[in-house]
């Protein structure tokens, strides 16, 4: 499981600024589902291969009263399925009764949480915290966010290392493709969830709203193993209010870091609005493989359908490598062909591709496409090996690659794109300067010399730099 960590702490003590430092997110996904009241925000983080969730939870004050008492509630809720909450405080402005408000709401919820002291640039961080100590918390930590000051060491030493993660990684011990369904309440996602288990067999089940988990369901199809990630979790909705109480982003986030392709499911009839685009961005910025499900086709007319397509091809025009399925969850029609894309997504995700083929694919876009001359030299790429699957990450070795353009990047990921025949997923370049290793030498090296080298490449060790000039080409 992805660690969840969660930012709490009265307006302007510097939540924003951490969360912008911990996230690589383009833009935080933006929780304004309905039924929601506050612009909750979350990102996805990476520190040092460990990758965890961020939740900026907007909502408290300190001064809890009428309707900022609906969005402390959920904002609690959003602490409540949080593995690490973090209490900000200003550093500079020093203890304030919202403060203290705050720190009693968090000890009422039984969550354990830690201090964060921010702000302390500029002056002595002893001092900064000292009025905080009477909160009674256990473990303070020091930081200044808009430094990028401790927030390092804050993630050393709360987070999980990626082989703990890995030893309690409860998605992996389900069998064959994961599939993720996620999507906004009410768009049919357990209307599918039960139409791709099939008719017959009875999924009994049934789950508390406020849990974060999804409930996982594997199965068979034709001979093949598949597991759900079910996040609506319950098959007959009593009433709205439930629905909206049920749907838990941090439980969408999860599934969609579990599973090897999620599927998006859309509502045809209210059509493609903002918060299925941002669902998509943090698909991406996790780097799953997408289908997209837009559902309850049947019975729309052919002006409404073809006003969907038209809106589904022009806004996610950047997704034109992803399948659109157009399907009814309800009667089932089109639900059995999104299968050929699930595996398609989870063939290409998984995909390994030698050194070779992959340098091969390299040279040719660079001799169709030169890339561009820096400071009178020309941008060099000499090869390309994989760094990883899930998404496929693709590293390339040149000369001056950090003056390589967007516009140029964007020309190899389609290029390899096209020529790998990459459905679905996400692809993931990384380019790194240096003379090439392999120059001169591949000739001479024996295959498990050369499988070492690639294997030292791909853990980033440094290898031994050759002094003999590489080749022209
Ligand atoms: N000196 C100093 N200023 C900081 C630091 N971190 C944040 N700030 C400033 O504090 C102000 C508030 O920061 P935000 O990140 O917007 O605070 P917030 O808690 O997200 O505020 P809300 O969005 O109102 O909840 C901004 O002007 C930041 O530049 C820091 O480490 N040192
Ligand atoms: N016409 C039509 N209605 C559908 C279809 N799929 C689902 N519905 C209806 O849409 C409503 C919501 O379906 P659910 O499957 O509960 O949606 P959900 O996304 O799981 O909703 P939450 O669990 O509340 O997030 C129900 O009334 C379904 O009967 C479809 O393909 N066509």
């Amino acid at each position: 499981m992805t660690p969840v960590i969660a930012l709490v702490g009265r307006p302007n003590v510097g939540k924003s600024t951490l969360f912008n430092q911990m996230t690589r997110s383009r833009d935080a996904l933006v929780a304004d589902f309905p039924g929601l009241t506050r612009d909750r925000k979350y990102g996805d983080g990476n520190y040092e291969g460990q990758r965890f969730i961020v939740i900026d939870t907007g909502g408290l004050t300190g001064d809890e009263e009428g309707l900022d008492a609906e969005m402390a509630r959920q904002s609690l809720q959003a602490v409540e399925e949080a593995d690490i909450v973090l209490f900000l405080v200003d550093g500079r402005a020093g203890l304030t009764a919202g403060d203290e408000t705050i720190a009693n709401h968090l000890r009422r919820s039984g969550k354990q949480a830690h201090l964060v002291v921010n702000k302390t640039d500029g002056q002595d961080p002893d001092i900064a915290a000292a009025d905080f100590y009477s909160l009674g918390f256990e473990s303070t930590f020091l930081i200044a966010a808009s430094h990028n000051r401790g927030i390092r060491s804050l993630l050393e030493e709360l987070l999980p290392t990626p082989e703990e993660t890995a030893e309690q990684d409860s998605a992996s011990k389900y069998p064959g493709i994961r599939i993720g369904v996620v999507g906004r309440p009410n768009v049919g996602k357990s209307t599918l969830v039960n139409r791709m288990l099939g008719e017959d067999r009875v999924v009994v089940y049934d789950m508390p709203g406020t849990t974060r988990d999804s409930v996982y369901i594997p199965y068979e199809r034709h001979g093949k193993e598949y597991t759900l990630i079910d996040t609506a979790g319950v098959r007959r909705r009593k009433n709205v209010r439930e629905t909206v109480e049920k749907f838990s982003i941090i439980k969408t986030l999860q599934a969609i870091e579990d599973a090897h392709v999620v599927i998006l499911v859309i509502d045809a009839r209210e059509g493609l609005v903002d918060q299925d685009l941002h669902l998509i961005g943090f698909v991406l910025d996790a780097g799953r493989s997408l289908v997209i499900a837009v559902n309850k086709w049947d019975g729309m007319d052919p002006e409404e359908r073809a006003r969907v397509k038209e809106q589904v091809r022009r806004r996610l025009d950047f997704l034109d490598y992803a399948d659109k399925h157009y399907i009814s969850a309800l009667h089932g029609s089109g639900v059995g062909v999104m299968y050929e894309s699930v595996q398609a997504c989870y063939d290409s995700a998984m995909a390994k591709w030698p050194t070779n083929r992959l340098t091969a694919i390299l040279q040719d876009a660079v001799s169709q496409h030169q890339p561009p001359m820096v400071q009178g030299r020309r941008i060099k790429l000499r090869f390309a090996h994989q760094g990883g699957s899930n998404p496929p990450r693709i590293v390339v070795h040149g000369n001056q690659v950090d003056a390589l353009p967007g516009s140029y990047k964007r020309f190899l990921e389609n290029t390899f794109r096209k020529v790998l025949d990459v459905t679905g997923s996400p692809i993931r370049f990384e380019f790194k300067s240096g003379e090439n290793p392999y120059a001169n030498k591949v000739e001479r090296m024996t295959p498990r010399q050369r499988v070492k080298k690639d294997n030292d490449l791909k853990k980033g060790r440094q290898v031994k730099k050759t002094r003999q000039k590489s080749v022209k080409r």
